[in-house]
């Protein structure tokens, strides 16, 4: 799910220096926003999904006919504003990735109400929704804590993946799980995290705010903290309460483009879940998928060969959770 979903342009730019004029030498266009993402690498894994959220104007009709045209199942609420373009801009010189990101059309509160509708209707053929990305303007920040209520009345597994004010609360929602990166969970736990320490102290104080699994992304893994019931034996099964904290690390290596590489860990690991795989193999497929999405230009893109490749260089040590 999508609440602000937009076109993707994604420009391979050398030397990018501010206060010049650049001429891009690669290019590439795809409909985009977090779960948009999410869905390509499902779809592309081969998992049955829908994408939803809201598109308007000219370009929320491009986002739906691509991903029509890219066989991804999709269920958009049109709205009157102009969904959003944004640009990437990456520099092969020194790896630096530049985001420029559009704030999104203003929802009207009957549109949202349409909106809620259908994902409600949706979610009674579903196991799990992805709550994903920022919101568009005059959506309330508890958006998606009110949703994962929602949600939970008709019996889905939801997952987060947003910063700020609306992860904050959707947290208090008690998502099931969310996914930040290091930068967006170190905001929402109030201190920078100096290593593995900090890290799984961070997911521990995640898991005791009610959720099952709490995976924080790093740029060359994740640090995971999973409650006994999350996963392996199917969706919802086991009651019991122990929880685990694992470290996932692959070998850094040379990156084409970093976005949306979060967004394919997340699909990976869902993907993983919904075939009911344990703990460290969801971790490694993961954290497989995340990686070979660096080596393409567009978010979301990961070849399943490579995935399954790669998920072997996954290592995946157990941390002690430290005493708070
Ligand atoms: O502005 P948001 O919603 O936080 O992020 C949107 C976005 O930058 O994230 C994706 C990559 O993760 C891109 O497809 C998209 O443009």
């Amino acid at each position: 799910m999508t609440l602000n979903a937009a076109i993707d342009r994604s420009l391979v730019v050398p030397n990018v220096r501010l206060g010049h004029r650049h001429r891009a030498v690669e290019q590439t266009t795809l409909a985009g926003g977090k779960g948009v993402n999410v869905a390509r690498t499902l779809k592309t894994l081969g998992q049955p999904v829908i994408a939803t959220g809201f598109a308007g104007g000219a370009t929320g009709t491009r986002i739906v006919e691509q991903l029509t045209r890219d066989s991804i199942l999709n269920d958009f609420v049109r709205i009157a504003e102009e969904s959003r373009t944004n640009t990437a801009v990456f520099d092969p010189t020194n790896g630096v990735q530049t985001e420029l990101n559009e704030r999104g059309p203003a929802v009207a509160p009957g549109e949202l109400e349409l909106f809620r509708d259908k994902l409600l209707y949706l979610a009674r053929g579903a196991d799990i929704v992805v709550l994903a990305g920022s919101l568009p303007r005059d959506v309330p920040d508890t958006v998606y804590a009110d949703l994962v209520r929602d949600l939970h009345k008709v019996g889905v597994r939801v997952y987060a993946d947003t910063d700020g004010e609306p992860l904050r609360h959707v947290l208090r929602a008690e998502v099931d799980g969310v996914a930040p990166n290091q930068l967006e969970a170190e905001e929402v736990i109030g201190h920078e995290f100096a290593g593995d320490e900090d890290r799984a102290l961070a997911v521990g104080e995640l898991l005791d705010l009610g959720l099952r699994e709490a995976l924080v992304t790093l740029p060359d893994g994740c640090v995971a903290g999973v409650r006994s019931d999350a996963g392996g034996g199917g969706l919802g099964t086991a009651t019991a309460d122990a929880t685990r904290i694992l470290r996932a690390r692959i070998d850094p290596r040379e990156t084409v483009a970093r976005i949306g590489s979060g967004d394919a860990f997340l699909a990976g690991y869902i993907a993983a879940r919904y075939e009911g795989r344990p703990d460290e193999d969801a971790l490694r497929f993961a954290v497989a998928c995340g990686a070979d999405a660096t080596q393409r230009l567009g978010a979301g893109l990961v070849d399943p060969r490579q995935v399954e490749r790669l998920q072997h260089e996954v290592e995946i040590e157990a941390l002690a959770r430290p005493d708070d």
